[in-house]
């Protein structure tokens, strides 16, 4: 059976079960998943990068998507924050359906994403740097018009204990080693408090130390919210993942969790055992 066709799993409704739970269930009750991927697909100049894709998170999940080079990981993520407009399917987030919106509006329905390079203002000092991601951080025109109100410098100290920068806040982010920079712009995405956070490679170039403080710092803010990560390197997947999918020609290909995928021979034979 195909990912397209296979239904979603014990425990994994599909969107027209929960739309119906909900027709009955209070108000206030919240759908089980906070994401629903349901046939998405993307093809450019004739060439399908992401196919008819089904994908459910959860909220407080995890979820690390694997796969070869050119499997849709990246363009899964560009879908998902609007970067790039979807050719058919649907991605529904809180109940919201994100395919229609612009990536402004996107961020403000919730969605965090980090890209592969750090972006941070170097010549900022990373209390600055974090001042400037706070939702009133900036103008519309793109002026630094914050104030520094208690709310600020208490959300902005709160955030730094957090990425293990509290003692570097007024250092200029330039000073800041590669793993320290990618843990500030970490910093910056929870400044607003996103409800779904995405985070490409997040640990490439980092030393064994500051992976396993990510893979603490990951498994700490996965709470009350729901991850995607995309990883390659497997040991770091083993610490953080909560379920893995596993993409191959911008299909689902095999999905659970870490000891599940590890096993599955579709899994070993176009990405594990190379
Ligand atoms: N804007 C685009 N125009 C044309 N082709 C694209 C575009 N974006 C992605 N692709 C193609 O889609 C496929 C999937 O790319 P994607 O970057 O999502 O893969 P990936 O799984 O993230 O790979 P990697 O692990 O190498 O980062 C690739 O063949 C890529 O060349």
């Amino acid at each position: 059976m195909s990912a397209r066709t296979r239904p979603p799993e014990r425990g994994v409704p599909s969107h027209r079960d929960v739309a119906q739970r909900q027709e009955s269930a209070p108000v206030s009750t919240r759908p089980e998943f906070a994401l629903y991927i349901e046939d998405l697909t993307v093809s450019f100049n004739g060439f399908t990068a992401v196919d008819e894709l089904n994908l459910y998170v959860d909220r407080n999940e995890l979820r690390v998507v694997i796969g070869p080079n050119g499997a849709g990981k990246t363009t899964l993520l560009d879908l998902i924050c609007g970067r790039t407009k979807a050719t058919a399917g649907s991605i529904r987030f809180k109940d919201i359906e994100l395919t229609r919106l612009s990536e402004h509006a996107i961020v403000r329905a919730g969605v965090g994403r980090k890209f592969q390079t750090p972006s941070i203002y170097e010549t900022l000092s990373v209390r600055e740097n974090l001042e400037v991601s706070f939702p009133r951080g900036r103008t519309v025109f793109g002026a630094i018009a914050f104030r520094r109100t208690p709310d600020v410098v208490e959300r902005v100290e709160q955030v730094a204990e957090e990425i293990y920068l509290s003692h570097m806040l007024e250092q200029p982010a330039a000073l800041l080693s590669h793993g320290q920079k990618q843990w500030l712009e970490i910093g910056m995405l929870l400044m607003q408090e996103p409800e779904l956070m995405m985070l490409d490679e997040p640990v490439a170039g980092m030393s064994v130390s500051e992976r396993e403080k990510t893979a603490e710092l990951l498994n700490r803010i996965s709470a009350g919210r729901s991850m995607i990560v995309i990883e390659h390197d497997m040991e770091f997947v083993k610490d953080i993942a909560h379920k893995v999918t596993v993409l191959h020609q911008g299909k689902v290909l095999s999905e659970g969790s870490m000891a599940q995928v590890q096993s599955d021979p579709r899994v070993i034979e176009v990405y594990l055992g190379h």
